[in-house]
């Protein structure tokens, strides 16, 4: 009898009455493993995970992938290439000019990888750490580092990968990216309507998402936030789920998954990858990247690539591995588990009487890549004559001294394709077989003559590139924007700022605003000033990390085709405004009503709203430098650079600036929103110069100095009235001339829509590549 307890944990369970053969058909699912000699024990690894409640892949939709002679070089250099390097990469090939040994400008991390995955299959890449298993996934799924240098093919049912086939893979990142605030069904719930055509009905789309809860097993976690480093939400092996998740709501026909268990125990690893296996039953083709298998783990593997330092070691049937390499004089010791044998020839540790560790590994590429010269798309499957006649033929060659050398077959940079296939075809030639892969009958089983004929190729109307009408991915984005910020702008902490800034500054300038002497109205100056500086500040720095923030996140679902740029765009800054006005609400009410501005509904209003506007244009700066740099902390000090020369500037605190930089005022926001702040609070007002006040005309910082306390300076005969308020309060514009405040409104209206246009630019050049 087996059973698995609630929790799902793996249970060993004594089948007592059972016959020999009726263990051996457990033991022959893959899902079980029968313990060692004991015929008694079999683990039951997995609760049946109901994966088949995901439709299966219909036949003529399944996706045959094949990938030939893929290479890759990275820079040897510092980050991405720069245009200089470019250039100079252009001119000298490979190698830089001017030193003596020409120096390698890339490293070649792929050599010449080749092979396929079927549907129903899953292939696993295998290898050391650093070994190319990332490289190859992305570059199977079109999302390598765009200035990395990729050779080869990769195709899908024949077809290279374009935006329609995209929406048919899926693809898993090693570090599950997904909005730390969400709840497990939100995060699905969310993919789902961005993701899924938008003929299914919203219903069928919410019965999708729970069915793929179900599949994986997390139906616990439905309401629990994803969470993070500061706030804990699922675990990791639940993460890894959802992730997968993400992926299956669209029920991909070929699922890509770079360390699917890495950082999870056996079980749970165990457990997913049952959940793989039986994904691909349904007709996808699965590939993971695996570091570390346990043997039960291998156990689930069909096809196996195994990476050494960007070669191909071994390529075929996974339970074939240890026959090849014990072909190949490399026997399996006993009870070494056969994951960690390989990783180890992988990795140059394992030695022999004739050959060290690297002597070993090279003579082991060779081997394989000669045998990959032949069985091009299956590799190993079993024991042919041809494996012994190349193992001799490569026996025979020469072989590099040993550890440390650059890994045999190295080839530079444009020259893989002549001279890596010239040095396998010597040992080609020597067996006297082979010839060029076109020439050679296919080896895929018949696959592509049977499904060739289903595949959409030049079929002149299909489902629409995106998966929700752009409406929907609006309203979306912006519902799930204002989700994923719950916790942020919101918080109590936000709220508490405000009112106590609010509170302090109402103190300071407590009814200040109320009388009209001069005095008073340079601390109003002031006073216009600050609330225009703290909001602007404030907001153009936290926008600084709206874009870098999420810029990961962006590419991912770019990368899997879930919306247009433009509807991300409108709907992140539109989710922004919400937030942005209610919180400083709050601290513009207090600060207005406590400080005694012009107490007009109008004043206010235009005050608030000039304020609010401000805030806006001040966002977009901060969008544009956070865009443009991707790295929040140049940009923060470039911000501050730009802040402070728009604040001296803005007309406050300096008066008479030099007349050959008096011209960046005209760029400073904080000019033209001043200009209309003092519009709003002192045109068509009589001021009063009171005798006693040492206010005049000078800097905003000294009119207000001279106190005197003045009941009613209209009446008061000490009090005279002000005939230019301009001059007397050593404004740069004239707050009653309607003329200057159509400018400053206009202006700011120009900013905020060319700034914003920036942005849009901006953000669609980094994302280009995808
Ligand atoms: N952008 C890059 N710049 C420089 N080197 C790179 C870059 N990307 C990859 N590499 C190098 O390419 C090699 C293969 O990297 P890759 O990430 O594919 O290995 P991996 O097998 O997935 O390793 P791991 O299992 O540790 O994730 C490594 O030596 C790595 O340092």
């Amino acid at each position: 009898m087996s059973r698995t307890d609630d929790a799902g944990a793996v249970e060993v369970v004594v089948q007592e009455d059972l016959s020999r053969d009726k263990l051996a058909s457990i033991a022959h699912h893959k899902s079980s493993k029968q313990l060692g000699d004991s015929p008694d024990l079999v683990v039951q690894n997995m609760e049946e995970t109901p994966v088949e409640l995901i439709p299966a892949i219909p036949e003529q939709q399944r996706l045959f992938l094949e990938y030939h002679d893929v290479c890759a070089w990275v820079s040897t250099s510092f980050g991405p290439p720069s245009l200089l390097s470019k250039a100079t990469g252009l001119v000298t090939g490979l190698f830089q000019k001017g030193s003596k040994e020409s120096k390698p400008t890339h490293r070649q991390i792929l050599y010449n990888i080749t092979g396929c995955c079927r549907p129903g299959e899953v292939l696993a890449l295998m290898g050391p750490s650093g070994s190319g298993k990332t490289t190859l996934l992305t570059i199977m799924g079109a999302r390598a580092q765009s200035h990395m240098r990729k050779e080869g093919d990769v195709n899908f049912n024949g077809q290279a990968l374009n935006k329609r086939l995209k929406r048919q893979l899926g693809f898993v990142l090693q570090d599950d990216l997904l909005y730390e605030s969400l709840t497990v069904w939100e995060t699905l719930y969310y993919a789902a309507m961005l993701r899924m055509p938008r003929e299914m009905s919203t219903a069928e789309k919410k019965s999708r998402v729970e069915t793929v809860i179900k599949a994986l097993g997390i139906e616990s976690t439905r309401n629990t936030i994803i969470g993070g480093f500061f706030r804990k939400g699922i675990s990791g092996g639940e993460r890894k789920r959802v992730s997968i998740g993400h992926e299956l709501l669209i029920n991909p026909a070929v699922l890509l998954l770079d360390e699917p268990t890495s950082g999870l125990d056996s079980t749970t690893a165990m457990r997913l990858l049952t959940t793989l296996r039986q994904l691909a039953q349904g007709g996808r083709a699965i590939i993971p990247t695996i570091h570390q298998p346990s043997s039960r783990l291998f156990q689930q593997l069909d096809k196996l690539l195994l990476l050494s330092k960007g070669h191909c070691l071994y390529y075929g049937m996974s339970d074939q591995v240890d026959t090849w390499f014990d072909h190949l004089g490399y026997t399996l010791p006993y009870k070494i588990n056969i994951a960690d044998f390989i990783l180890d020839l992988a990795s140059a540790d394992v030695t022999k009487i004739n050959r060290d560790g690297e002597q070993s590994r090279q003579f082991l590429i060779k081997c394989s890549e000669a045998y990959m010269q032949r069985h091009p798309t299956n590799g190993f499957k079993n024991v042919d004559p041809d494996l012994m006649t190349l193992k001799d033929a490569a026996d025979a060659l020469p072989i590099k001294a040993s550890a440390g050398q650059e890994p045999v077959l190295s080839v530079p940079w444009g020259k893989t394709q002549t001279e890596s296939r010239r040095a396998l075809e010597v040992i080609i030639d020597n067996t006297g077989r082979g010839g060029p892969a076109s020439s050679r009958p296919s080896d895929d089983g018949g696959f592509m003559q049977r499904w060739l004929p289903f595949i959409p190729i030049g079929q002149p109307k299909g489902p629409s590139r995106w998966g929700a009408p752009y409406h929907t991915q609006l309203r979306i984005l912006f519902i799930r924007s204002v989700r994923t910020r719950r916790f942020e702008s919101l918080s109590t902490q936000d709220f508490a700022q405000f009112i106590v800034i609010g509170l302090l500054a109402g103190c300071f300038w407590y009814q200040r605003a109320k009388p009209d002497t001069l005095s008073a109205a340079g601390d109003t100056l002031g006073l216009l000033f600050f609330q225009l500086m703290f909001m602007s500040f404030r907001t153009l720095f936290v926008a600084l990390f709206t874009f870098p923030n999420e810029f990961k996140m962006l590419l991912k679902e770019r990368a899997s085709g879930m919306y247009r740029l433009s509807a991300f765009y409108f709907a992140r800054t539109a989710s922004d405004l919400p937030m942005d006005f209610a919180v400083p609400t709050v601290f513009l009410l207090i600060v207005y009503w406590m400080t005694g501005l012009r107490p007009t509904a109008q004043a206010f209003f235009e005050n608030y709203f000039t304020v609010m506007f401000l805030s806006l244009v001040a966002q977009s700066f901060g969008l544009l430098l956070g865009t443009i740099l991707m790295n929040p902390k140049t940009a923060q000090t470039i911000a501050a650079i730009l802040m402070l020369a728009f604040v001296l500037t803005g007309g406050y605190f300096v008066r008479g600036i030099p007349v050959w930089i008096s011209w960046i005022k005209y760029l400073s926001f904080v000019y033209y929103g001043y200009g209309l702040l003092v519009h709003i609070e002192f045109s068509r007002r009589t001021l009063y110069s009171c005798l006693g006040s040492t206010g005049g005309v000078g800097s905003g910082a000294g009119l207000g100095s001279g106190q005197l306390s003045v009941s009613n300076p209209q009446t008061d005969p000490a009090c005279t009235p002000i005939a230019s308020l301009q001059t007397a309060l050593g404004l740069q514009q004239d707050p009653n001339s309607m003329h200057y405040q159509a400018i400053n409104a206009s202006v700011l209206v120009a900013f905020l829509i060319f700034l914003r246009f920036c942005v849009y630019v901006a953000l669609r050049k980094k994302t280009a590549r995808v």
